[in-house]
């Protein structure tokens, strides 16, 4: 556990970074700082690790007041993640995460077996572990720096954007691969984000914080975006709060889906025109995994894979809702295909089928609300 109390920062200069942030990281979650460009996020983390001395108040990790503790202990204790990866450049990659096993007392071929084992488990192959840093793409650059913090396996994790510098898809591709790794490892970590979305995705719990440095909500995702504490915070969740609550309202499993007939690849187009159930029939392939639909309005004699329409996007049973309404939204035939988890198809849903979980789900909130 990570707690803040009543903690201030006032630099030098008079500004205020900080301003009285009370604050509780719970053992083995993950929380996530958020909110606008200089509200003081960086300066709440590097507090934690000294980094940064705080004015007034007092930062407790495990248990223990953080001004207390040697400061290279401290250190140790805690991994640290930033923007950039921020790698040595004169070392290999695996020397890289290697270093901080052996600042902890790993012997060399410890550290360097333990190096390789990370490099695997943030999804880098053995390949990598003789490059330098700048003979890696943005991406992987990010995950040698997580394999970096992890490597002296500490109980703590501080992570200062530490997806950022990267693609919007590599991003959510580190984003995925962390929250797989972190229900592994359950450490205990604190994240700085300004993405909203990301602070959702990835946080148990969310602090939002506003210029000034004072805190304005903590809370999980789904309360923050049912329940936000004022206009502030209403407003930084964003004004597709209302979607992104799908996001949290349910997964694929509890919509009611309609068997779907379909058609292989090479079916005539009478066999297509008995099969379909409008203008639109679901091509899949030999093991019954969705391909694509095919339009019935269009003239051809066999279903081929080059008329198919591929539009929709294909949802799989543990999916969020959101993901369930995407795929019925972007579907041709207004049906989205539900698979499970091998991507076979197992039926599709549709808006209505959508709405009925959330109805269900409305009404669920309003009978706890009551009682
Ligand atoms: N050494 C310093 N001296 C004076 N002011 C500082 C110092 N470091 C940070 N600040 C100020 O403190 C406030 C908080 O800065 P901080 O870097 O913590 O914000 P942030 O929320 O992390 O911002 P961003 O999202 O832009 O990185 C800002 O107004 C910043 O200008």
């Amino acid at each position: 556990m990570i707690v803040f109390e009543n903690v201030v920062k006032r630099f030098a200069d008079g500004t205020v970074g900080v301003n009285g942030l009370s604050l509780t990281a719970p053992t083995g979650k993950l929380t996530v700082l958020v909110g606008p460009s200089g509200c003081g996020k960086t300066t709440a983390l590097r507090m934690i690790n000294r980094l940064i001395l705080p004015s007034s108040g007092s930062i407790s990790i495990g248990g223990e007041p953080s001004a207390r503790m040697d400061v290279v202990t401290l250190r140790r204790r805690i991994g640290y993640v930033i923007q950039n990866a921020g790698l040595f450049p004169h070392r290999t990659v695996v020397e890289n995460i290697a270093t901080t096993a052996r600042l902890n007392g790993a012997t060399k071929s410890k550290a360097l077996a333990t190096a390789r084992e990370l490099l695997e488990r943030v999804g880098l192959t053995g390949d990598f572990a003789d490059r330098y840093p700048w003979q890696l793409s943005g991406g992987q650059q990010q995950r040698v720096g997580v394999a970096r913090a992890l490597a002296s396996d500490p109980q703590f994790m501080l992570m200062d954007e530490p997806f950022s510098a990267v693609d919007p898809v590599v991003r959510t591709q580190l984003q995925d691969e962390f929250l797989r790794l972190q229900q592994e490892i359950g450490k205990t970590i604190i994240m700085v984000t300004h993405d909203i979305d990301e602070a959702l995705k990835l946080g148990d719990q969310v602090a939002v914080l506003r210029n000034g440095g004072t805190l304005a909500q903590v809370a999980t995702p789904r309360q923050l975006l049912a329940q936000p504490a004022d206009n502030f915070v209403a407003d930084f969740v964003g004004r597709d709060r209302g979607y992104r609550f799908l996001g949290f309202a349910g997964t694929a499993e509890g919509v009611r889906l309609a068997a779907e007939p379909t058609v292989r690849l090479g079916a005539p187009v009478e066999e297509a025109r008995g099969a379909a159930l409008g203008r639109w029939v679901l091509a899949v392939d030999d093991h019954g995994r969705p391909l694509g639909w095919v339009d019935l309005d269009r003239p051809f004699k066999q279903v081929r894979h080059d008329q198919l329409n591929l539009s929709g996007t294909v949802t799989a049973q543990g999916d969020p809702l959101r993901a369930v309404l995407d795929a019925v939204l972007s579907s041709p035939s207004g049906r989205g295909v539900v698979t499970d988890a091998d991507g076979r198809l197992l039926g599709t849903a549709t808006l209505a089928s959508v709405s009925a979980v959330l109805e269900d789900g409305r009404a669920r909130d309003w009978a706890e609300a009551q009682s």
